[in-house]
């Protein structure tokens, strides 16, 4: 399984420029192929679910071409006729192609097949195709009834008249029946049956024909009239605005983390309905500015978000951020009238209650809430994703807790988002590492606790937990050779640090792993990839706000690659001889200086000839040479050098 591990934060902060919105994207695109004339569209989003329509198009033989390799396109409008008249079309699981395209085929007179992922037949249409039916559609079922994939033929459809549509399950139904009905060319009245969910993206299905020259009567959220005669004109040329859910990540972000974090691309000025977001993260005490193209996400003066009990029906994509934002808040946060989720990318109502009670949350699911009441602490998880592009964008701003977060399958943004993670990058402050690497007896451990003291940072000593696998394994019989064994005694190592004092199973080791049968042991577990691998996870979650000191062999090379600052610490093999010497000396220890230096030797020369995580200098690490340098110069060197936080 491919995962992403997305480091510990101390906050968020910065401009993003959002992608462009899926909901318009695929409305724009099939308005635009429907149209009379050429348009122009700017910024499309480049996604998994606007491919799909774009191949769709272009297999019912409608012309596009894409301006080299940027967002914009100019599609070539059929005029109301698809040109192809039969086409076998996989829609994978974007449901903003496969719904209006079922309307917008069913009315078209040709043979038609449309199939998506697995999770896509499940996904409910029977309510649609009902509606369909009555206009006189002829549309079949090839899988289970009520659900995709389907088979469509000519039929006979009857122009002009009522029909009624269920408005409670999906609101891509009665979006997909809008879109179509012009095509028929007579007055059509549909009737919502039921309450209308989602109602904003209504609101842009409206907009956007209105654009593209069709005008729908509504009255309130329960009737709406395409008139006689529609026909869809272009605009010439429709920019597309940057997706409003995809805002709410951000905008969270910056509501937890402090901010200010800015998008760009959707505002004041916004026709869709998730910009409402802001106003609920407002709710929260989070602070909130907006201007006409950006909204901006603050969080409130107290810091801490306000436990909260909302309906949030109008806002179901966006709502789910509020579920890990609930995470941060200060007390249990109630999220209703969310039924819709249940028959999304994956259930979920189901996905989100699982995934936050992995990080220590405590969830009640209800068949149309979630209720969510923040963990005193949370915990280091891996996120399953569920093909649901929203579970791993919102779960990524668990990391402004300060701790790690695994985002299993993180590609699976690519649906509306495939930059996402790049994008949070932007805007995130990781908690800073300073990274001191260098051979024995440098003066790495020295130098690395009196930084970490003086910044008041956490200290992590790695080659400690080197020497307790190699302790462990002495005391277990463990041969220093069987590397699955050893492994499995890393991944479990009952130790920890307390006061400068290491335990191992509670019984204080300090001095134990510092003998020279541990030394030598050590360095051996050391050299097996599979030991190294069952500490990476371990060494990793030491990282924590203000900041780490780590020091080690791989803290910038493997470990902490992103480190703010990376030292490479070293002294001629006869200076750090001499300071091991002194070292044992004063610890009352027995110590040979020619043995001393011939086990140095040997130990530099294997920690730099092992395969994995060789001890060796990094082009992006700084050199300190300390063999004439004392130990304050050597610390002064190194703060000198720490960046500052902005
Ligand atoms: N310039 C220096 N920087 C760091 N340590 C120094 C320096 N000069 C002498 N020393 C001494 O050398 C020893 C280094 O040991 P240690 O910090 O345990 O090294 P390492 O962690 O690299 O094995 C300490 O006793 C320290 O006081
Ligand atoms: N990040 C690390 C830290 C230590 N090691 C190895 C290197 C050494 O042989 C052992 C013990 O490391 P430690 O830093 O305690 O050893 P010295 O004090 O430098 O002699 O572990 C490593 O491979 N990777």
């Amino acid at each position: 399984m491919e995962f992403l591990d997305l480091v510990p934060l101390l906050g968020a902060r910065g401009r993003v420029r959002l992608p462009g919105s899926k909901s318009i994207s695929n409305r724009v695109l099939l308005l635009a192929a429907l149209a009379e004339g050429e348009t122009d569209i700017r910024d499309l989003l480049a996604s998994d679910d606007v491919e799909r329509m774009l191949e769709a198009l272009q297999a019912l033989g409608v012309r596009w071409t894409r301006r080299g390799d940027g967002d914009d396109y100019t599609v070539r409008g059929v005029g109301g006729v698809f040109p192809v008249k039969t086409a076998d079309l996989f829609l994978g699981n974007a449901g903003t192609a496969f719904r209006p395209l079922t309307a917008a085929l069913a009315l078209a007179g040709g043979e038609y097949r449309l199939s998506g992922v697995p999770r896509m037949h499940e996904r409910p249409i029977g309510d649609l195709v009902d509606a369909l039916r009555q206009a006189g559609a002829a549309i079949d079922y090839l899988g289970k009834d009520g659900y995709p994939p389907l088979a469509i033929h000519p039929g006979s459809v009857r122009a002009g008249g009522v029909l009624q549509v269920r408005g409670d399950v999906s609101s891509q139904f009665l979006t997909a029946l809008l879109m179509a009905l012009p095509l028929t060319g007579a007055e059509t009245v549909i009737e919502v049956v039921g309450e209308l969910i989602s109602k904003p993206y209504i609101a842009i299905t409206l907009a956007l024909m209105e654009r593209f020259g069709v005008q729908v009567r509504r009255e309130g959220w329960a009737r709406f009239t395409v008139p006689a005669g529609a026909r869809y004109r272009s605009p010439s040329i429709v920019y597309v605005e940057g997706d409003a859910s995809s805002a709410s990540y951000f905008l969270a972000a910056g509501a937890i983390g402090g901010g200010p974090v800015r998008v760009e691309g959707v505002g004041r000025d916004s026709i869709q309905g998730d910009v409402r977001f802001a106003e609920a993260l407002a709710e929260l005490g989070a602070r909130i500015d907006m201007g006409p193209n950006w909204i901006e996400a603050r969080a409130p003066e107290s810091g801490r978000l306000r436990a909260f009990d909302m309906d949030l029906n109008h806002i179901p994509d966006a709502a789910m951020t509020l579920a890990v934002a609930a995470l941060f808040a200060d007390g249990p946060c109630v999220l209703r009238n969310i039924a819709s989720w249940r028959v999304k990318e994956t259930d979920r109502i189901a996905a989100m209650a699982t995934e936050l009670r992995k990080v220590g949350a405590t969830v009640e699911e209800g068949t149309d809430t979630l209720k969510v009441t923040p963990p005193t602490r949370l915990r280091v998880a891996a996120i399953a994703t569920y093909d649901d592009h929203r579970m791993a964008m919102c779960f990524s701003l668990v990391s402004l807790g300060g701790l790690r977060v695994r985002i299993n399958d993180p590609k699976c943004v690519n649906k509306t988002f495939p930059t996402y993670f790049e994008r949070f990058a932007e805007v995130a402050r990781p908690v800073p590492v300073l990274a001191i690497d260098g051979p024995s007896a440098s003066g790495k451990g020295t130098v690395a606790a009196r930084v970490a003291q003086a910044l008041g940072w956490h200290y992590l000593d790695s080659g400690s937990l080197y020497r307790l696998v190699a302790l462990a394994a002495l005391r277990a019989g463990v041969a220093l050779e069987e590397e699955g064994r050893l492994a499995a005694l890393a991944a479990a190592l009952p130790a920890s640090f307390e006061d400068g004092r290491v335990l191992l199973d509670g019984a204080d080791v300090t001095d134990d792993i510092r003998s020279e049968a541990c030394s030598a042991g050590a360095s051996k577990v050391a050299a097996l990839p599979a030991v190294r691998a069952a500490l990476l996870d371990r060494q990793r979650d030491y990282r924590a706000a203000p900041g780490l000191v780590a020091e080690g062999r791989d803290m910038g090379s493997v470990v902490f690659p992103d480190a703010a600052l990376k030292v490479f610490l070293t002294a001629t093999a006869e200076a750090r001889a001499e300071r091991r010497y002194k070292q044992l000396m004063a610890k009352g220890m027995a110590a040979n200086m020619q043995s001393l230096l011939k086990d140095l030797h040997e130990r530099d020369a294997r920690d730099a000839a092992r395969p994995v995580a060789p001890l060796k200098k990094l082009p992006d690490a700084v050199l300190l040479d300390t063999t004439n340098l004392d130990v304050e110069q050597a610390v002064s060197f190194v703060l000198e050098r720490v960046p500052v936080a902005d």
